[in-house]
């Protein structure tokens, strides 16, 4: 490539780079707020920021197969197999600030158990995007029962939103509880309570 060729290249890819649409908001929104986005501490601010909320938004580009990779195997086990305390973060669709806290998941099997670590990726998946925390535990506990097949799952979030404490009613202690029961953890109330027990011990 001769050199004059080079340079339009070069120049072509530092205008499609000053140019990807998420970068090109985060500096509208700084000139919005009243700030200089050429400053410097600000030069790179848009493109580590829509990196950054690209990562925390990545689940949008993951699907349950991807997840998922395979790793159910077969198993006799039909007693309750519970994860406490799997740490989550996620946006909440309102204010799309952070909400964080934990997810506790328990479920019978039916033949098939899920590899340990693929619950927390279940969690990750869904909560890596816009949210209401009613929302992600519910699709949390629907992706586990579609899966596995399960006889019952149990699923518990408990959070505390950012959108809540940093701004609005400024509440710094209060924290949601949200539960999906379904089949036998919604039939059989002993399930429940037993998955309750677990998760509060
Ligand atoms: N149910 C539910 N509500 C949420 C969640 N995250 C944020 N919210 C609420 O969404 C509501 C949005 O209310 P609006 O009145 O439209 O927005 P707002 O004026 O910013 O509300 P305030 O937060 O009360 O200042 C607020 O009550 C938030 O607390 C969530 O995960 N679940
Ligand atoms: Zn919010």
């Amino acid at each position: 490539m001769d050199q004059k060729l080079k340079a339009v290249v070069s120049e072509a890819d530092e205008n499609l780079q000053v140019e990807q649409p998420m970068e090109q908001e985060f500096k509208r929104i700084i000139t919005a707020i009243g700030e200089d986005p050429s400053r410097e501490g600000l030069v790179d601010t848009p493109s580590r920021a829509a990196k950054a909320l690209k990562y925390l938004t990545r689940g949008y580009e993951q699907d349950l197969d991807t997840v998922i990779n395979g790793a159910l195997f077969s198993s006799e086990c039909d007693s309750m197999v519970v994860v406490d305390h799997i740490e989550l973060y996620s946006l909440c669709e309102h204010h799309m600030l952070p909400f964080t806290g934990r997810c506790h998941i328990g479920y019978i099997p039916n033949g098939k158990v899920l590899g340990l670590s693929k619950l927390a990726r279940i969690v990750d998946m869904y909560a890596r995007r816009l949210q209401i925390q009613e929302n992600l535990t519910q699709e949390i506990a629907n992706a586990i029962m579609e899966v596995t097949g399960a006889k019952g799952v149990g699923v518990v979030v408990e959070a505390s939103h950012l959108c809540m404490r940093m701004r609005g009613v400024e509440k710094q202690n209060s924290e949601m509880k949200t539960s999906c029961m379904l089949g036998s953890f919604m039939k059989d109330k002993d399930t429940r309570a037993e998955f309750l027990q677990l998760i509060k011990a």
